[in-house]
């Protein structure tokens, strides 16, 4: 049988230009000269650089990778959205792409204004809306909300409404962002569902996402981007690992174009002082924040693959205080892959009192957490707070991972080990 590709991607990349305060030293951002040494200039900067793939007909294509690795854009360039700099992107049929919540709907019209409006957008006439207007409601689950305008909606709403929407038109490649990681779980299997019902007809969905448990689930192959390349197409289970490997290693350095851009950041290089190097928590991270009066020097978790063998997690926070803090508080979150907080607790609701730390001094905290979740990577938020949890000294969001592999799936966050004993009295219907 011969291969029919759906999709082919060849030598894609792109390259935005930023005007950029570029501060001229590494030094100067640590010691407060950073105004004084800084300079506006034009930075380009590659989302995408030599982007090369195919999908096939009716294959459910993931694509993952961290953020800001360059993901939406190539479904931008995909949906047509954004041009490539360079390469060229083949399409063998329609394309439709799902990718931004509210682009084509009105916040002040209702929401079955709203139908009409984006139908219209999406090539369908009043007549052919009005038949199709009870299957697109029925779907969106939204009977009671159709004469509401859609500012009242949550974004859960708004975005069944639009994939509902999408769903109707007759496409041979749907793209789907993130925007369903917005609705709930029921809506989310539901969707699931449906994409799989396309792959009979042959269509092709190609499909961004951080759950690595749904890739897994639904998708037949998967692509990972890092730093805007790829860095690998596979079976699913060997693109997850790999995602959840480069949470293990440092964010890739930024991308640098221009020659004088490129001797600049040499040169910065160059006035690292190797004699004083800076401490790691210090540097610019839009994941990690505080004052630093004491920081977390490593996080551990017990395992990186957690199983329903696992009864608990254990999750070790060693900080180091840089400077006396009178009224320490340790405490960590853990969200799941769409970025729910999931559980979480501190010292202080353990009912230890807040700690007083010395400069210098180490602590170590280890957690006993018991293991609930549900299938699929979660990651844990630690932090320190001072100052009766006024001040922040080190809130560290994705600090380390662990996945959670289940038997049995619940579409629910939490999935914890639930016993049943079912009593039968056998010769009830004789007695009555
Ligand atoms: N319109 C734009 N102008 C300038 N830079 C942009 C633009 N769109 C994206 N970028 C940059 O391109 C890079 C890739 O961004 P992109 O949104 O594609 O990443 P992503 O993988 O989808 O991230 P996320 O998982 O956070 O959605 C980022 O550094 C981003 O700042």
């Amino acid at each position: 049988m011969t291969r029919e590709v759906a999709l082919s991607v060849t030598g894609v990349s792109k390259r935005f230009t930023l005007p950029h305060e570029r501060i001229t030293t590494v030094k100067s951002l640590f010691t407060g000269l950073a105004k004084r040494r800084s300079k506006i200039v034009n930075e380009d900067q590659y989302a995408l650089q030599d982007i090369s793939f195919e999908v096939e007909q009716g294959e459910f294509f993931g694509i993952v990778g961290r953020n800001g690795s360059g993901k939406s854009t190539l479904l931008k360039i995909l949906a047509g959205i954004y041009q490539p700099t360079t390469g060229n992107v083949v399409k063998n049929g329609r394309l439709v792409p799902f990718i931004e919540l509210g682009v084509g709907f009105n916040p002040e019209l209702t929401g079955r204004e709203n139908v009409y409006l984006n139908g219209a957008m999406l090539g369908f006439s009043s007549r052919e809306i009005d038949a199709l207007y009870e299957d697109i409601v029925e779907f969106a689950e939204l009977e009671k909300f159709m004469d509401q305008k859609l500012k009242n909606y949550s974004s859960g709403m708004q975005v069944r409404l639009a994939f509902s929407m999408a769903t109707r038109t007759k496409t041979d490649i749907l793209l789907v962002d993130e925007v369903l990681a917005v609705g709930d779980a029921d809506f989310q299997r539901k969707c699931y569902t449906y994409f799989k019902s396309l792959k009979k007809q042959k269509v092709t969905v190609i499909f961004v996402t951080h759950d690595m448990s749904a890739v897994v689930e639904h998708c037949d192959r998967a692509m990972l981007v890092e730093g805007s390349r790829i860095v690998s197409i596979g079976d699913t289970d060997k693109i997850t690992k790999q995602y959840i490997q480069l949470f293990q290693q440092p964010a890739p350095a930024p991308r640098i174009e221009s020659e004088e851009q490129a001797a600049e950041a040499a040169q910065a290089q160059g006035d690292q002082q190797p004699e004083e190097p800076e401490p790691q928590v210090e540097e610019q991270d839009r994941k990690r924040w505080g004052n630093k009066r004491a920081a977390f020097t490593r996080i551990d978790v017990s395992s990186s693959q957690v199983t329903d063998a696992d009864d608990t997690i254990s999750i070790t926070c060693t900080a180091k205080a840089r400077e006396s803090v009178e009224d320490a508080v340790f405490g960590f979150l853990i969200k799941n892959a769409s970025g729910n907080p999931i559980l979480g607790t501190n010292t202080l609701i353990k009912g230890q009192r807040p700690m007083s730390l010395t400069e210098g001094q180490q602590v170590v905290v280890r957690w006993t957490v018991p293991n609930v979740f549900n299938d699929g990577l979660h990651w844990l938020e630690p932090a320190i707070v001072h100052n009766g949890g006024i001040d922040v000294c080190d809130w560290w969001e994705e600090a380390a991972s662990f996945t959670v592999v289940r038997k049995e799936r619940t579409p629910y966050i939490i999935s914890p080990t639930i016993d049943v004993v079912v009593e039968k009295d056998q010769d009830a219907w004789q007695m009555s």
